[in-house]
């Protein structure tokens, strides 16, 4: 199948690659010309595990293309596939900015029956507001179907995840559309959810608010296990083998960031208040995750003590392990907060070195160790969770180690001479 990608982002790329082991012919476009002249030589502009290789053996195989020309491939191509950014407005909403630019080419770019696949995360309605666009434009209604495609990838995983989805969702108007989709990812064995387009996109925005609820719940579960002295990680392990629940996702720490459980859990809240409904489960999701750095600074205040002006170590800063992504990350803002407290903080991550007012980068997390009064572990990335112990003590002034992840064992850090704060095992 000849298929058009439109936005080599994290899920474009990832798609595209994907799709071309597949067995097809994929041009994966973007209006940025510089990041597909990288990208045809070779380049990937992001961090994802394997991806480089993939995209190379899609590339050297010929079924993996990368073009600026994204109305040319549109019109080129049988089915086109939707994978633009709909980041945050101020008020919560989705911005649709990008992907009216998307209507915008196609309007001018469709003279033949296409299937459009919406792969990015839209807001309830989306697929038939741009069927209803397309119309106002004057596409003929029989030369287009608009389909419901949401993608479950998370950053870090991202290839796996496309490959081995635990389901495959295809929201359609007609079966035709349906099927050619399935089609699509014909080689992938998996659950096929098949519904109408808006169901579609409420089970994407339903499974990250899902997600982000369960992850506030843990993290709400572990102020409950500080104060009456009980282990966060072993109530989490004793609800998750109960198979109503499930042991993943109930990692207490820091909190979720990224660029997704933050926008589209404010998006869905937006989108149901236009309607008059009130999330109120969300709102509270949401507030669990912002005051979760408050509980973890208020800890490192009282491990502290009487420390003036201490020296902070924060060890990763993306939004999470594996991933060069910063967006929401909960390490930074994090690290922002310490600074407000008119600390010294110097951080080390793995891959980023964003600049931050008040932030002074490391290249190794002894170096940021080094004259610390405390380390705090912001993201799960693996040399961060198993580093020289030894090495570490040694470099601190200190002996304070904030686990933001809970991913360390206590008695190992007391063995090595730390004092260890986490969340939920006190
Ligand atoms: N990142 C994830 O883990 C993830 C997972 C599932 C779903 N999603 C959703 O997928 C969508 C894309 O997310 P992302 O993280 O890949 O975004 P991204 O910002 O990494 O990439 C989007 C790309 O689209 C390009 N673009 C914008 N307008 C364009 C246009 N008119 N024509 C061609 N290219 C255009 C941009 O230049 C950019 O390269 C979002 O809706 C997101 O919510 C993301
Ligand atoms: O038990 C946990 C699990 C995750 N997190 C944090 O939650 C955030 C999100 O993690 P994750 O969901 O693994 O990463 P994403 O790549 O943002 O993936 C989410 O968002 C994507 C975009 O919509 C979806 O496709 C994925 O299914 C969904 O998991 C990160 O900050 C994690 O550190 C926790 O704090 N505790």
């Amino acid at each position: 199948m000849k298929i058009c990608v439109v936005g080599a982002g994290y899920v474009g790329l990832t798609t595209a690659a994907v799709l071309a082991e597949l067995g097809h012919e994929v041009y994966c476009t973007d209006k940025i010309e510089a990041k597909i002249a990288r990208l045809q030589e070779g380049v990937i502009p992001i961090y994802e595990p394997g991806l480089e290789e993939w995209v190379a053996r899609g590339m050297a195989q010929g079924r993996l293309h990368f073009a600026t020309n994204v109305r040319q491939h549109m019109e080129g191509s049988e089915l086109i596939m939707i994978a633009v950014g709909t980041p945050p407005r101020k008020d919560g909403s989705a911005d649709m900015t990008y992907l009216e630019g998307v209507v915008e080419d196609l309007a001018a770019a469709i003279g033949s029956p296409k299937v459009i696949v919406v792969k990015s995360t839209v807001p309830p309605g989306t697929s038939a507001w741009i069927e209803s666009r397309l119309g106002e434009y004057g596409v003929p209604k029989a030369w287009f179907e608009v389909v419901s495609n949401p993608e479950f990838l998370r950053e870090g995983t991202a290839l796996m995840d496309t490959i081995h989805p635990d389901r495959i969702v295809i929201g359609a108007a007609s079966e035709e559309a349906a099927q050619k989709v399935k089609a699509m990812y014909a080689s992938i064995d998996t659950d096929y959810v098949f519904t109408d387009r808006v169901g579609a996109e409420m089970i994407k925005y339903a499974s990250n608010a899902y997600l982000a609820m369960k992850i506030s719940f843990i993290n709400e579960m572990s102020r409950v296990c500080d104060v009456f002295g009980a282990d966060v990680t072993k109530v989490a392990q004793g609800i998750g083998l109960d198979q109503r629940i499930g042991p993943r996702f109930l990692q207490a720490g820091l909190g979720y960031g990224g660029s997704c459980l933050p926008k589209d859990t404010i998006a869905l809240m937006h989108a149901a208040g236009t309607r008059g409904v009130k999330l109120t489960l969300l709102r509270a999701a949401r507030q669990i995750n912002r005051t979760q750095l408050n509980i973890y600074l208020n800890k490192l205040k009282q491990a502290l003590g009487e420390s003036h002006q201490p020296t902070i170590a924060v060890w990763g800063a993306t939004f999470k392990e594996n991933t060069d992504d910063i967006r929401f990350s909960q390490a930074i803002a994090f690290m922002k907060k310490l600074v407000r407290q008119g600390w010294k903080v110097k951080a080390y991550d793995p891959l980023v070195q964003p600049s931050i007012r008040g932030v002074s980068w490391s290249s190794s997390p002894y170096e940021a160790a080094a004259g610390a009064d405390a380390v705090v572990l912001a993201t799960g990335w693996e040399e961060l969770v198993h580093p020289d112990w030894a090495k570490v003590k040694e470099q601190m002034q200190g002996d304070i180690i904030l686990d933001g992840r809970n991913l360390l064992d206590p008695s190992v850090m007391a063995a090595h001479g730390f004092r260890y704060v986490g969340v939920g095992r006190s």
